[in-house]
């Protein structure tokens, strides 16, 4: 397998050998090469992924067949050595997965699929055991199983003579090898075991071995143990079984699994199974999304080579296929790995990004933010004016009137977040503030007065017949749109040319109104067509004051033709007023930022 994939081999160099100057260059700054056992010039690491199987062993996470396969193209795609699909005796879902991996990915994908189960049954003959055969059909050229190492679990979970567990590693790993396959065994709880039974564990082993195991993979399976014991242990075992290659399975019950599994790398494991953002049982797994970054740029090792930088993407798509919401703190992938929201660090990443970034984001895919709150300086306020366009940083730099402004904006914001706004999630909202300041914006429009009617569909208040059905509000949007007052010189008739007045219905208020806005905006903004709302958010700021509590709504945009994002806040004790707030916010970003398109369309006026 490792031939099939030279791409994204991992390489590691040893100090001790000859390390070029472009392998130093590869790593982030100040990253030390990591250092190998004597002799040892050139070391090849793999990425072993058990997301598939191991992964889906994580309390709320089930998958279907099709989100398996598209995560396995995913896998693939990013140059993941192996890819542990299922345990096809488990359930008819993994057995169909192996089916249609075996015909529906690509045939560099599927070399790289794994199916997992365990050594045969106690007392049955390999080629009685369903279990075994149904690991051989699944038809995968590397199979990995799982066998008690620890003496506690042979004596007390298996219930057998430990001679009979050693026949089981044996006989299985055999079984499989005379079958053709690569065969990985996955040594439950042999930290532990280890511990508790050095020799036993290592009879294991030797049964293992013995067989002719392809890989022996030490698993931390209670995720109990500690980085100087993961480096005795491995190093234990690497010196009785120098010509066996060794993977490691590291659970994250401490919140250590990505360092033991790194410390494991270094006292010599060739393999590191791990899963996509760590999800897995309990605490999970140790998270690849962390290890592969770590093991490229800060221990020189080639990794998965370019295509690290679709680290974040695989992250957040993995994410999305098990219906997880991404975490925002996750270390490389996450939307908060590289946003800097204290004035200070701002002001610093300003002039040297490295000065609060240990790598340069793009690296994996992901990148630098800089948030605007209560907790900004200036620098905050210059970063959103410079990412906009708006001015460069030399003017920036150069002009007292812009440094007056972004004051005036950055007053603006602190006192705005004291009274509930929050601005860290609106940059649209943000841009406006700084817009306003500059004098000769005129805004493309403006509300002179909404008015919403709400009623419950099932009944008909006051007598009338009120529709029903997902119909339930209705506003009155009327507003005056500056660039309008030129329709009378084009020989448009009307009372008031540019005001337009107009009634929309929704399936609640603010449905109703974003509709409403719309419709009064569209024929003098065509390119609104493409802006769409995506997502509504409400916050009650002072929950003790009841029904008199603040609101903060926060609504994101996107433009549908470039997929460009962008979100608004508004605050108010009343909730429509506040979510009234961020939808003009949300009309007047778009207006400015896409262009007003302002032709009049006198056809689309009654
Ligand atoms: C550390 C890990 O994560 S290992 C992977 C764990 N993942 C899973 O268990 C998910 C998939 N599991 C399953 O679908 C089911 O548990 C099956 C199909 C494997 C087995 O189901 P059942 O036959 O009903 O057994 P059950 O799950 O109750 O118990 C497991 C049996 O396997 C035995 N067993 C455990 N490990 C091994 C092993 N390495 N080799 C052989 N047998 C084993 C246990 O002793 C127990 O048998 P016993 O009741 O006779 O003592
Ligand atoms: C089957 C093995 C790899 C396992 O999941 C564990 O030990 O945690």
């Amino acid at each position: 397998m490792v031939a099939s994939v030279p791409t994204s081999t991992v390489t590691t160099h040893g100090v001790n050998g000859d390390v070029g100057k472009g392998d130093r260059q590869a790593t982030s700054p100040g990253a030390l090469v990591m250092d190998q056992p004597e002799g040892e010039v050139l070391r090849t690491v793999e990425m072993y992924d058990t997301t598939l199987r191991d992964g889906t062993q994580m309390e709320g996470i089930s998958a279907s067949v099709l989100d398996k396969l598209k995560i396995a193209l995913q896998l693939h795609h990013f140059g993941m050595h192996y890819i542990e699909g299922g345990w096809p005796g488990s359930n008819p879902k993994d057995v169909e997965f192996f089916e249609r991996a075996r015909k529906e990915l690509p045939a560099e994908a599927w070399e790289r699929v794994v199916a997992f189960g365990s050594t045969r049954r106690k007392f049955k003959a390999c080629a009685e055991d369903k279990q075994l055969e149904s690991l051989i059909s699944a038809g995968t050229g590397c199979v990995t199983i799982v066998a008690k190492a620890w003496d506690l679990h042979v004596d007390h979970i298996l219930e057998v003579p430990r001679e009979e567990n050693l026949a089981m590693v044996r006989e299985s790993v055999e079984h499989l090898k005379m079958a053709g396959k690569e065969v990985m065994l996955d040594l439950e709880h042999f930290f532990d075991g280890w511990k508790a039974n050095r020799e036993y564990t290592m009879q294991v082993c030797e049964a293992a071995v013995g067989a002719k195991v392809d890989v022996l993979v030490l698993c931390d399976t209670n995720g109990g143990s500690l980085p100087w014991e993961i480096d005795e242990i491995v190093r234990d075992v690497k010196a009785a079984y120098p010509g066996t290659r060794l993977g490691i399975h590291c659970h994250n019950d401490q919140g250590l699994a990505v360092a033991n599994s790194l410390q494991a790398v270094r006292s010599g494991a060739d393999v590191v199974q791990g899963t996509v953002n760590g999800i897995g049982e309990r605490t999970g797994n140790a998270n690849l999304m962390t290890i592969i970054p770590t093991l490229q740029l800060k221990m020189g090792m080639t990794g998965v080579g370019e295509h690290l930088t679709n680290l974040t993407a695989l992250s957040r798509f993995t994410d999305e296929q098990f219906n997880m919401a991404h975490t925002s703190g996750a270390p490389f992938t996450g939307i908060s790995a590289f946003a800097h929201k204290g004035g200070i660090h701002v002001s610093a990443v300003n002039k040297i990004p490295d000065s609060y970034q240990h790598i340069d984001p793009a690296q994996v895919g992901n990148m630098k933010r800089v948030l605007v709150s209560e907790l900004s300086g200036q620098s905050n306020i210059l970063s959103k004016v410079e990412d906009s366009g708006m001015a460069s940083k030399t003017e920036l730099k150069a002009s007292k009137v812009w440094r007056e402004r972004m004051g005036q904006v950055l007053k603006t914001v602190k006192r705005l977040e004291t009274e509930g706004y929050s601005y860290e999630g609106a940059d649209a909202s943000v841009n406006l503030l700084v817009r306003r300041t500059m004098s000769g914006y005129v805004p493309p429009f403006k509300l002179l007065d909404y008015l919403v009617q709400i009623w419950d569909s099932d009944r008909t208040p006051g007598g009338l017949e009120f529709p029903s059905g997902p119909t339930t509000a209705r506003a009155t949007v009327k507003v005056r749109v500056p660039s309008m007052d030129s329709e009378a010189e084009l020989g448009i008739e009307g009372e008031n040319p540019g005001v337009r007045l107009e009634v929309a219905e929704g399936n609640g208020p603010v449905d109703a109104l974003a509709k409403g806005l719309f419709r009064a905006l569209l024929p003098t903004f065509p390119s609104l067509q493409s802006v769409k709302l995506s997502d509504y958010k409400v916050r009650i700021l002072d929950q003790e004051s009841a029904t008199q509590a603040k609101t903060r709504v926060l609504i994101e945009f996107y433009e549908k033709s470039s997929d460009v994002g962008w979100s608004t806040v508004g605050v108010n004790t009343n909730i429509i007023s506040a979510s009234m707030s961020a939808l003009m916010d949300g009309f007047e970003y778009a207006l400015v930022e896409f262009g007003q398109s302002c032709s009049i369309d006198a056809g689309t006026r009654s």
